[in-house]
């Protein structure tokens, strides 16, 4: 299967985001692959105009592109693994996009195929790298029956 690819807004340092999302990414069968892409600078219309652009540019054409965004559906973990299966039985590279601290471009959402939130609450870019990463290894382990994930919910 082909690595699924993260392309995200700002280059992650050392530290505990990076640790975090190393955790997870060396977990995963195949770990993404990440492309980076610097800050933009100006206004935060600009800002997000610019790295919406440059977003865009490193989107492979042919890309199932799932957008991180507040804005989007909040599935539970079972049916983003439900998702997930949907995503690659198109057989397009699947591409999941990070916007920096302004936002994603609506010319980025209006690309995407798919808007994934991770919830209402409004989290760090660089922690929802790890973020992803975890329920990325979350949905495999539900894929594969791996006891990872534990289904049970008090009734
Ligand atoms: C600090 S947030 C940007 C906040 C900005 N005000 C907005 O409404 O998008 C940076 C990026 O992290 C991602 N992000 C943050 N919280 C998220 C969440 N709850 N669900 C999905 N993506 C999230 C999005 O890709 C967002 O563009």
């Amino acid at each position: 299967m082909k690595p699924p690819r993260l392309i995200a807004i700002g280059r992650l340092k050392a530290g505990p985001e990076a640790a975090l999302f190393a955790q997870y990414n060396a977990r995963l069968r195949p770990p993404f692959a990440v492309t980076e892409l610097p800050e933009a600078q100006g206004s935060a219309g600009e800002i997000r105009r610019r790295e919406g652009a440059a977003l865009l540019g490193a989107l492979p054409e042919a890309a199932f592109a799932v957008a991180l965004d507040l804005g989007g559906v909040a599935p539970e973990s079972e049916a983003l693994a439900a998702l997930a299966a949907r995503w690659e039985a198109t057989g397009r590279p699947l591409c999941f996009l990070i916007g920096g601290a302004e936002g994603l471009d609506p010319t980025v959402l209006a690309r995407a195929d798919h808007r994934l939130s991770l919830g209402p609450l409004t989290w760090p870019h660089f922690l929802v790298r790890g973020l992803l990463a975890e329920q990325w290894y979350r949905v495999q382990a539900i894929r594969t029956g791996h006891p990872y994930h534990r289904a049970w919910r008090p009734g």
